[in-house]
C-alpha cells in the first residue's frame, strides 16, 4: 500500500494541480465506481476524462472491470469526479489525492459478497459502518509519519457514513420504488486478493458482518481523515469469482446510477465555493 511516508503531500498536490489545470471542473463530490460499475460515470455531462496512464504521478488500476480513468463532469448541475477504477489495497495504492481536488463528499460503490441471511443476490446495501480488518491488524493507509496538511494523526471513525445522506438515499429508494432490494448493514474489508474460506466467511458472519469485500474501508478512512463526508452503497452479491461479481453488479448498475444521480442532486453543494 502507498503510505504517507512513500508519497508526500507535495506529490499528491502536484498531481491534483495538473488535473485542475486540464479541466474547468472543480468537483465537490467524488464517486468511486466499484467492480463492473464504471458506467456510473456515463451520467456525467460535459465530461473531461483522463486515463490514469496520462495523469502524472498517478498509479494504474489493474483489476478487470475497472477502466482506469478519472472522469470530471456535471451531475444534476453539481460538479463531480468519477474514479472509473479504484485502487484496491492488494494493488498497493491509496486515495489521498482526491481531497486535494477540493472534493468534500465521497460516494463509494462496490460489488461485494453478502453474509447476512436475509440478503438476496443483487440487493443494494447502504453501509452504516465498517470493519477494517487489515487496518485493525496494522495495515492502515494512515500508517507512517502524519502530515497534518492531510488531517489529524488520530482521526475518529465513529459515524463516518453520513447519517443525513444515508437517510436521503433511503428516501430516494422509496420514491424509486426499489426499497425491497435495499438493505442497510455493516461492511467488512478483508485484504484479498483471494476470496474467503468457508470458515473465514462463517467467522465474519458471527461477528455481525453483513457484506464482505476487498476495498472501501481504506478509502473511507483516508477521506475521513481529510475531512470528507462519506456515503456508501453497494451491490450485495453471493458468488465467489470475479466474473460472477461483474455479472451481478451489471444487474443493479442502472438502479445505482439513478440513485447516485438523485443523491447528488439532493446534496447541498456550492459549485463556486473554493
Ligand atoms: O470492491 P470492488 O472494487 O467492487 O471489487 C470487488 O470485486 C473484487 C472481487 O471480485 C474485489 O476487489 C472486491 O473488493
Ligand atoms: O465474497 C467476497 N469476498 C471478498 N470480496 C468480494 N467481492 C465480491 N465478493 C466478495
Amino acid at each position: 500500500m502507498h503510505r504517507k511516508d512513500q508519497i508526500c503531500h507535495d506529490d499528491y498536490q502536484q498531481t491534483a494541480s495538473w488535473l485542475l489545470s486540464q479541466t474547468q471542473h472543480r468537483p465537490k463530490v467524488a464517486i468511486i465506481c466499484g467492480s463492473g460499475l464504471g458506467m456510473l460515470a456515463d451520467a456525467l455531462k460535459c465530461q473531461d476524462s483522463f486515463p490514469y496512464s496520462d495523469i502524472p504521478g498517478f498509479p494504474q488500476s489493474t483489476v478487470q472491470g475497472h477502466a482506469g480513468r478519472q472522469v470530471f463532469g456535471e451531475l444534476k448541475e453539481k460538479m463531480c469526479v468519477c474514479m472509473q477504477g479504484r485502487f484496491h489495497m492488494h494493488e498497493g495504492h491509496s486515495l489521498c489525492m482526491v481531497s486535494l481536488l477540493g472534493v468534500e463528499t465521497l460516494i463509494v460503490t462496490n460489488a461485494e459478497g453478502s453474509l447476512a441471511d436475509s440478503y438476496q443476490v443483487g440487493d443494494i446495501m447502504i453501509i452504516k459502518d465498517h470493519i477494517n480488518f487489515p487496518g485493525l491488524a496494522g495495515l492502515n493507509p494512515l500508517n507512517g509519519p502524519n502530515d497534518d496538511k492531510f488531517g489529524p494523526r488520530f482521526p475518529p471513525m465513529s459515524g463516518v457514513y453520513d447519517k443525513d445522506l444515508r437517510k436521503i438515499a433511503f428516501d430516494l429508494c422509496k420514491s424509486m420504488d426499489v426499497s425491497q432490494v435495499v438493505q442497510e448493514g455493516v461492511y467488512c474489508m478483508v485484504g484479498g486478493p483471494n476470496f474467503e474460506t468457508i470458515a473465514e466467511a462463517r467467522l465474519l458472519h458471527r461477528l455481525g458482518v453483513d457484506a464482505v469485500g476487498m476495498s472501501t474501508a481504506p478509502e473511507v478512512v483516508v477521506a475521513t481523515q481529510c475531512g470528507n463526508k462519506v456515503v456508501k452503497s453497494y451491490d450485495d452479491i453471493e458468488p465467489v469469482n470475479h466474473e460472477a461479481v461483474l455479472e451481478v453488479s451489471k444487474l443493479r448498475s442502472h438502479m445505482l446510477q439513478t440513485l447516485v444521480t438523485e443523491l447528488v442532486s439532493w446534496m447541498d453543494i456550492n459549485n463556486n465555493a473554493v
